[in-house]
């Protein structure tokens, strides 16, 4: 474990667990369409590379960047930045968004609306984690890997200031990382 962990919420061989559950449940979902698979940067990055290898239908690929947490904060500045668009028409097509965590909320309504004024024709939501106790938009996914406690969650995609995306768990941690309190 790495030293500034102070637990880890979900092993390496869970979330491989749950990337292929997830799979199958998407196979069966867009079995005999051409969805368009859609990954917001730069959290969602491991996990959308795990979990569509484990999808079995013909699907396109696309990736937005969109921020709303600068730097070291821990709250949802409420505002989605879009820092790189779609290559991709969104129009009549299956979105499939790719997130690794709903937090707020706020990034995922804001990227549910802007698909939808694309004129998709479906949009749903597959996120790793599910932090409901965060939540000040109205949104929920429709296929979740693991609900976490109300705490901030890093690795696997997931940076407090930009560290621990590499790491191959879900972990919380130490206090003194981010200068919290016991
Ligand atoms: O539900 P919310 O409160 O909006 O939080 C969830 C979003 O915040 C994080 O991304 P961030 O904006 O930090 O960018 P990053 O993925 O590049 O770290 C995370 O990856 C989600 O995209
Ligand atoms: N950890 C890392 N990034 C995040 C979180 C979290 O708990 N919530 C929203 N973005
Ligand atoms: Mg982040």
């Amino acid at each position: 474990m790495h030293n500034d962990i102070k637990e880890i919420l979900i092993t390496e061989e869970e979330i491989a667990a749950k990337c292929k559950e997830l799979g199958e449940q998407l196979t069966k979902e867009y079995e005999g369409r051409f969805p368009l698979a859609i990954g917001v940067l730069k959290g969602a990055l491991p996990f959308m590379s795990d979990v569509l290898r484990q999808v079995q239908t013909h699907l396109e690929m696309d990736f937005m960047d969109v921020s709303s947490y600068g730097g070291t904060s821990m709250v949802s500045s409420g505002e989605v930045k879009i820092l790189k668009d779609l290559n991709t028409k969104v129009e009549g097509r299956d979105v499939l968004i790719i997130e690794d965590i709903i937090d707020s909320g706020n990034t995922l309504r804001y990227l549910v609306d802007l698909f939808k004024y694309r004129k998709a024709n479906s949009v749903k939501i597959v996120t790793l984690l599910d932090k409901p106790s965060g939540r000040t938009a109205e949104i929920e996914a429709d296929l979740v890997g693991f609900e976490v406690p109300d705490a901030f969650v890093v690795g696997y995609g997931l940076d407090y200031d930009e560290k621990y995306r590499n790491l191959p768990y879900i972990g919380v941690l130490k206090p003194e990382i981010y200068g919290g309190e016991e």
